[in-house]
């Protein structure tokens, strides 16, 4: 059984086909992209997997059960965690406060309990600064813990961000563009962040990129889509050599670098 299924997916919004008969299943423990030029319909296909959107036809289940059946607010409590395009993390508070927000989904005290600080509660505070010091560690961030968000450069936050969704102890992690706005070496340390979650803590990643390097850097198989459609499925180099992927980037010999047609790299 595969962790995440996508059965004939489609999504309209009015007459735009952002998702059209999409069919995908990722198995536990990969590494998978989804790629496409602007407007492919990358972004809509990882909303769907956050339950903001419903599709108007199709099946997605996670873990062999039905997604569907999910509100969004559900969607941290079966083990999916993401990250956002545009960073989001509370501003005005520390890295340690922000990842121990991702710790939310695993609280089991009541309100009250935790007002009058029992035992209990101290006990459950205990593993949850545990498990977001393993987190610190992880991902090197222990210069950073008690540093404001607003303080920190980009690159930074990015990581901060990655924790977050790790802190949350995901089966599934949604990564949304993970090199953008980064650096080359900042990208190539984010490779590095990505391949550990995989192979150390075994965690299935699901990213939507942009950059082709890091793509064929980390991942065991890409989507490739555009209009909505898949265009081929496979190795980050068959996908890339596939004539409907040459042919959706306009006349352009492959993908260029930046993972978008040459058309929109010139614009
Ligand atoms: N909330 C929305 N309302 C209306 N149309 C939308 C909405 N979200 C996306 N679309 C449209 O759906 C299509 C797919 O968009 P989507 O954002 O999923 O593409 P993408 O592949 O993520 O693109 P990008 O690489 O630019 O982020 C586009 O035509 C887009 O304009």
């Amino acid at each position: 059984m595969s962790l995440l299924e996508f059965d004939h997916v489609t999504l309209r919004f009015g007459g735009v086909v952002a998702v059209n008969d999409v069919s995908v299943k990722i198995e536990e423990g990969e590494v998978f992209a989804l790629v496409g030029p602007n407007g492919a319909g990358k972004s809509t296909m990882f909303n769907l997997v956050s339950r903001f959107y419903d599709p108007a036809e199709g099946r997605i289940t996670f873990d062999g059960k039905d997604l569907l059946k999910r509100r969004s607010d559900e969607v941290p409590m079966l083990g999916i965690a993401r990250t956002f395009q545009n960073i989001e993390l509370f501003e005005q508070a520390t890295v340690l406060h922000n990842l121990l927000v991702g710790r939310q989904r695993h609280r089991k005290t009541g309100m009250i309990s935790e007002l009058i600080f029992t035992p209990k509660v101290r006990d459950e505070e205990r593993r949850h600064r545990e498990a977001v010091e393993q987190v610190i560690d992880f991902l090197d961030l222990q210069a950073y813990r008690d540093k404001m968000i607003s303080g920190l450069p980009y690159g930074v936050r990015k990581v901060v961000e990655l924790g977050r969704a790790l802190a949350t102890e995901p089966r599934l992690l949604l990564l949304d563009e993970p090199a953008s706005g980064l650096s080359v070496e900042e990208t190539q340390d984010m490779a590095f962040w990505i391949e550990d979650i995989q192979k150390q803590l075994g965690i299935t990643v699901l990213m939507v990129e942009h950059d082709m390097g890091l793509v064929s850097a980390v991942s065991n198989r890409v989507l490739a889509l555009a209009d909505g459609k898949e265009l081929a499925t496979g190795t980050s180099a068959e996908v890339q050599s596939h004539p409907a992927v040459i042919e959706a980037y306009l006349g352009t010999k492959g993908v260029s670098k930046t993972g978008k047609s040459k058309k929109e790299d010139a614009a």
